[in-house]
């Protein structure tokens, strides 16, 4: 009997395990559902930086997606980095084939290091093939000026920012406060429907950087909603995971944390 929901994610590898698919699955796991992976680029990455990317061809993409959709329900997907033109338009063309639902899109735009994740030519393509496909959409604050055009200073801006890029299509918008401190006591994420917005706080943690936030993020939100949660349950859920796994960072190397996704279950399980 089917006791698990199966979620995909179709990201970049980090060979450090912080962000990117390795970040994702961990997430997937933490939230008791089966994890599977396209991978769009392997990355030579660790705390510190991103030294090396080696692009996955849009064949093997196109094969990694056909052999899980052409054999596996698919309850939620997560879409982090993509790369390139070519990337962008063989996974919008699958994802349509195979009707997938529950699509959450981080639009991973450069590395918390600074490093292009996202070729800049292909920042269009990305907004016109995917975002018309998700259900949620996770931009933090510098891609959401990219996606937009506008400077974000405040609150209204991103709210203004939120309506520009739910008219491109997505069903819902969720603009990420991690890189502003309009509250310095706060991180507060904003979600718009369409029609409301909500607020979603938690206190900012005054900690060294931190990596992997946004993709565990947007891959918390795709595990909540394959579970069956509706949006704002499954953003909520998922903001109140990534607060405790950035409280939780872990020091592993001599740069940025990643987030610790196993706290709460370790806890519980006494391990530590
Ligand atoms: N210092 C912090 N304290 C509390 N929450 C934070 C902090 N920094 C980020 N967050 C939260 O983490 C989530 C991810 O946001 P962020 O803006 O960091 O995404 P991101 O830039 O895409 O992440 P990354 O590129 O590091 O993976 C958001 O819910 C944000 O509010
Ligand atoms: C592979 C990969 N995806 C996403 C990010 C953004 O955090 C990263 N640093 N690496």
């Amino acid at each position: 009997m089917q006791t698990m929901k199966n979620i995909l994610t179709i990201a970049g590898s980090d060979s450090s395990g912080g962000a990117g698919i390795q970040a994702d699955l961990k997430t997937f796991a933490a939230h008791g559902v089966f994890g599977m992976s396209v991978i769009t680029a392997v990355t030579a990455q660790n705390t510190q930086g991103v030294f090396a990317v080696q692009d996955i061809t849009a064949d093997v993409i196109a094969k990694q997606i056909e052999a899980i959709f052409d054999d596996i329900p698919v309850a939620a997907v997560k879409i982090g980095m993509v790369s390139r033109m070519e990337t962008i338009q063989i996974i919008a063309a699958k994802l349509r084939q195979y009707q997938a639902v529950n699509i959450v899109l981080d639009p991973v735009m450069v590395s918390t290091s600074g490093y292009h994740l996202l070729n800049p030519a292909a920042q269009a393509i990305l907004a016109g093939e995917l975002l018309p496909l998700a259900a949620v959409v996770t931009p933090n604050i510098p891609e959401a000026e990219v996606l937009t055009g506008l400077t974000i200073n405040n609150l209204t801006d991103m709210e203004e920012a939120a309506r520009r890029i739910y008219a491109m299509g997505p069903g819902n918008v969720l603009v990420k406060g991690g890189h502003l401190a309009v509250d310095p006591e706060n991180s507060i994420d904003v979600l718009f429907d369409g029609v409301n917005f909500h607020y979603l706080s938690a206190q900012r943690i005054a900690a060294k950087k931190t990596h992997g936030t946004g993709c565990t993020l947007s891959a918390a939100i795709a595990a909540n909603l394959g579970k069956g949660l509706n949006v704002p349950a499954a953003v909520t859920q998922a903001k109140e995971y990534v607060t405790v796994a950035i409280e939780n960072a872990l020091t592993i190397g001599k740069g940025a944390r990643p987030t610790h996704h196993f706290y709460t279950l370790y806890k519980q399980a006494g391990m530590i």
